[in-house]
Formats: C-alpha cells, structure tokens, sequence
C-alpha cells in the first residue's frame, strides 16, 4: 500500500501556482493558480478545450508545467514531478468505469495491480475476499448477502462500478482522488448512486477534483468550482457565495464573452 512520503497537514493537498502548458503553438494552460485542500471536493467547469484535462492531467504527473510554473504537496514545493511521483504520494484517478475488468470479480478488480500477499510473497486470496466483502459493506453500502466479492464485475449497475472504482482508490490511502466524468453513459440512478460515492471520499476526510461537463451533477457534491475558459482560470468560487442558477448564468458569459462578470 502506498503511503504519502509527507505528512498531511492543513496546507492545500494540493497547489498549481502561475502553471502554463504549452503545446508546440498550443497554449492549453496559462498563468493557472489551483489549490485543493484537504477534504474538499473541488469541481472543474468548462467548455471543450478550456484546458480541464491539461489540468488534471498536471496534477496526475503526465504532464510538467512548463518552466516558472510550480506544483506543492501539502505546503511542499515538488520538483520532479511525475506520474509515479504523484502516485506514491497518493494522488489516484478514477477512470471512467471501462477501466474494471468486467470478467472479473469485486475482490480481484478492487486488488488488482496491488494484490494482498502473504506469506513468501504468495496471494493472499482469502484476505483480499473478505476485505473486499468489508469494504462493499462499509463504503458502498452493499448490505444484501446477493452482492459477494466474488460476482464479477460485468453483473453490477455502472453506478456500483464507480463505487468500486471509488473504495479501491480510498482503500489505498488516496489523499486525492481525481473523478473525470465519472457520470458519463450513467442512467439517472447510477448517476445518483455515483454522487453518493463521491460524498464518501468527503466523508473519508479525502480530497478530490470532480470534472464533468453536466453542472447539475457537479454543482450538488462540490465544496469549490473552478470555472476555466481557453487554459485560463476565469473564476473561483465557494459553493455557498454562488447559487446554481447564478452560476450557469455566468457560464453562459464566459461562453459568450471570455470574461467571468
Ligand atoms: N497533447 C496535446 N498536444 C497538443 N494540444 C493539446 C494537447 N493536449 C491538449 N491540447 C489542446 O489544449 C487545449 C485544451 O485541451 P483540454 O483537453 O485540456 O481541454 P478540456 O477542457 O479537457 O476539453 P474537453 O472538455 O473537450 O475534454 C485544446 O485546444 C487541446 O486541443
């Protein structure tokens, strides 16, 4: 199990300071100050191109700011940052739900990449089965004895593959749990039991960065919104300083104008 090398503190999990990306002519990020802290759930709002993915794919290590730009974990400045950087330091992607192997089990997609072992390195299969039976118990809130470990993936709901995905990611000590779209091809109830696994990484004390393109799924579940418009930030807002209405109201001008007012 991975454990963060830095200790959590009250200091933003994490912090972008003045990042630009460019790419060849292409600037996908500019001068983008981003800050998550810690048991916040912090959503990402913008049209096709405003530079989302660029972001998150900054804070996941696959991409380096360019040169002046400057990425710290809880307080501390993170010079070589990549993607196996950012992991050990328990920042985990949930991809959308095609990332479970649907022939497999609960117990063996919720280990998978890192299995329990016993004894002279051999899996411990029985202990990953019943720790999976407690987490679905737990965290997902699987009480019927018809949901077990060992069905395999391909019988559950989207919405309950997510919530998989979700445990996996907390149970392995995330201190950052990045969701892009993680509603997307969901029906209404899967969507509505998605959002609930998100409340749960809130409740777990973790933090996370939920991008989806629908504002009614993002704006319920969110303590923060970041709104970007082509790679710059156009406006930071705390949930309780902005009503919904007001908030799809100045999407619509930063469609239309570039500007957040
Ligand atoms: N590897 C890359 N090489 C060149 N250009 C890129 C690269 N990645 C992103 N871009 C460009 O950067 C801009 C921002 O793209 P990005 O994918 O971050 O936007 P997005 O907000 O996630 O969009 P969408 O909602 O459509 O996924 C776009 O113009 C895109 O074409």
């Amino acid at each position: 199990m991975s454990q963060p090398a830095i200790s959590a503190g009250s200091s933003p999990v994490i912090e972008l300071k003045n990042v630009t990306k460019t790419f060849g002519e292409v600037r996908s990020l500019s001068d983008v100050d981003f800050v998550v802290r810690p048991g916040e759930i912090v959503g990402l709002l913008g049209d096709n191109g405003a530079g989302k993915s660029t972001l998150v794919k900054t804070v996941m290590g696959f991409h380096r700011p360019d040169p002046g730009g400057e990425i710290y974990f809880h307080g501390e400045r993170i010079h070589d940052w990549s993607v196996a950087r950012a992991r050990g330091l328990g920042i985990e992607t949930v991809y959308q739900e095609r990332a479970l192997c649907e022939k497999q089990p609960i117990w063996r997609n919720m280990f998978m990449g890192r299995e329990l072992r016993g004894k002279f390195g051999l899996l411990d299969v029985k202990r990953m089965r019943s720790e999976a039976a407690r987490l679905m118990k737990e965290h997902m809130g699987f009480t019927s004895s018809a949901v077990h470990p060992d069905n395999v993936v391909a019988t559950m709901s989207g919405g309950e593959k997510q919530g998989v995905a979700i445990t996996r990611a907390l149970y392995f000590e995330a201190q950052l749990v990045i969701l892009d779209e993680p509603t997307m091809g969901l029906s209404l109830t899967e969507t509505k039991k998605t959002l609930e696994f998100v409340g749960n990484i809130k409740k777990a004390g973790k933090s996370a960065i939920f991008i989806d393109h629908n504002i009614f799924h993002v704006y319920p579940v969110v303590d923060r919104l970041y709104v970007l418009d082509r790679g710059k930030v156009a406006g930071v807002y705390s949930k309780d300083e902005i009503t919904m209405d007001e908030l799809i109201e100045r999407l619509y001008h930063v469609a239309r104008s570039g500007k957040m007012e």
